[in-house]
């Protein structure tokens, strides 16, 4: 089985790594410098005992003409950056699958333009920061959620890819495969609602939003705010799991954050603005969360300017 991985940033690297240990991979790159990098250097990864590993994985330049030749396509990409991938990706046939591992969930609308190809969608419960175009830290080890979209079908053409990553490297590297993508992307939409960009607007790790007691007083505001995605039996499971995932990852700078200080596009439009845009066409009013969208656009666009 061939596997394409589009994107070599951290999470794209990663999935290089861990997965050419048992697959064909191939990691799909978009420029010269980092194809070059790869191809002499490998991937190394770290991990937090400072234990590193190198492997050598097949690299290519991803181009509007590539040739689509592998069976599963994961495309690791920020949710900014599909598209320039989906033009491309509307061309695989039936046969081919195409795993998506975007925080957020605006893409979803954008995945009525692919036809043919099986569609999966992913979640990434790891964290992995870039320290240059061939070397990771993988900071926090988690579970690779999926589930089939529009439904987890019991005969998904990936299965096979499913099981064997299950039963070769499924114990270092898990996997999971969820019936409800929905359910499943919700409950990490409403993660990094929260988390990214309250820990960005007020510059500080994850874990300070639950110790330091105003801004866990800012965080439950936020959420009696946007619950109305999560069905009334859920809440509280819901809001236990928020400040769960903020007290195992209390060391992590989040994505957003991290995104804001090294002055890059952040995935804002993704996750708030999806939450907004939901809020309308339910006919809800979320003053806060349009708040907080508009602090976070102009906390990147000042670190742009
Ligand atoms: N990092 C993490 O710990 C986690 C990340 N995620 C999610 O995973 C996704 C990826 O995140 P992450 O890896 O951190 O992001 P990065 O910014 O590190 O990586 C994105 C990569 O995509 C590449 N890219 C962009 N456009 C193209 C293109 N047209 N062709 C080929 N490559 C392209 C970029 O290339 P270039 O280097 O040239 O810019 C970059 O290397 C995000 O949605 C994020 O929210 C989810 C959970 C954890
Ligand atoms: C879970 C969390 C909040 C960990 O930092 C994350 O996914 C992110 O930073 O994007």
């Amino acid at each position: 089985m061939r596997i394409g991985i589009v994107g070599g940033g951290a999470v794209g690297l990663l999935y290089a790594f861990q997965l050419s240990k048992v697959f064909t991979v191939t990691l799909y790159v978009k420029r010269d410098e980092a194809l070059q990098t790869i191809k002499n250097q490998g991937i190394t990864i770290s991990n937090n005992d400072h234990k590193k590993e190198t492997r050598n994985v097949n690299v290519m330049k991803w181009e509007s003409d590539v040739p689509l030749k592998d069976d599963l396509y994961i495309v690791a990409t920020k949710q900014y950056g599909l598209s320039e991938i989906l033009p491309v990706l509307e061309k695989c046939t039936k046969d081919q699958s195409i795993l998506f591992l975007q925080n957020g969930m605006s893409h979803i609308d954008m995945l009525a333009h692919i036809s043919h190809a099986e569609i999966l969608l992913g979640i990434v419960e790891h964290g992995v920061k870039k320290n240059n175009d061939c070397t990771i830290m993988w900071t926090g080890k988690g579970r690779t959620k999926l589930a089939g979209y529009p439904e987890t079908q019991a005969d998904l053409h990936a299965s096979s890819f499913i099981n064997k990553w299950r039963d070769t490297i499924g114990l270092d590297f898990p996997i999971e495969v969820c019936e409800d993508f929905y359910e499943m992307m919700m409950e990490k939409l409403l993660v990094n609602a929260i988390i990214n960009p309250l820990t960005a607007i007020f510059d500080v790790r994850n874990g300070e939003l639950l110790t330091n007691p105003y801004f866990q007083k800012c965080m439950k505001q936020l959420y009696n705010e946007i619950k109305f995605l999560v069905q009334v039996e859920k809440r509280e499971e819901v809001w236990n799991h928020i400040c769960s995932i903020c007290e195992k990852t209390a060391d992590n700078i989040s994505s957003m954050k991290r995104d804001i200080n090294e002055g890059r596009q952040t995935e804002v439009d993704a996750i708030l603005g999806f939450v907004i845009n939901l809020a309308k066409k339910q006919g809800k009013s979320v003053p806060l969360t349009e708040f907080i969208y508009e602090a976070v656009k102009g906390l990147q666009n000042n670190a742009s300017s």
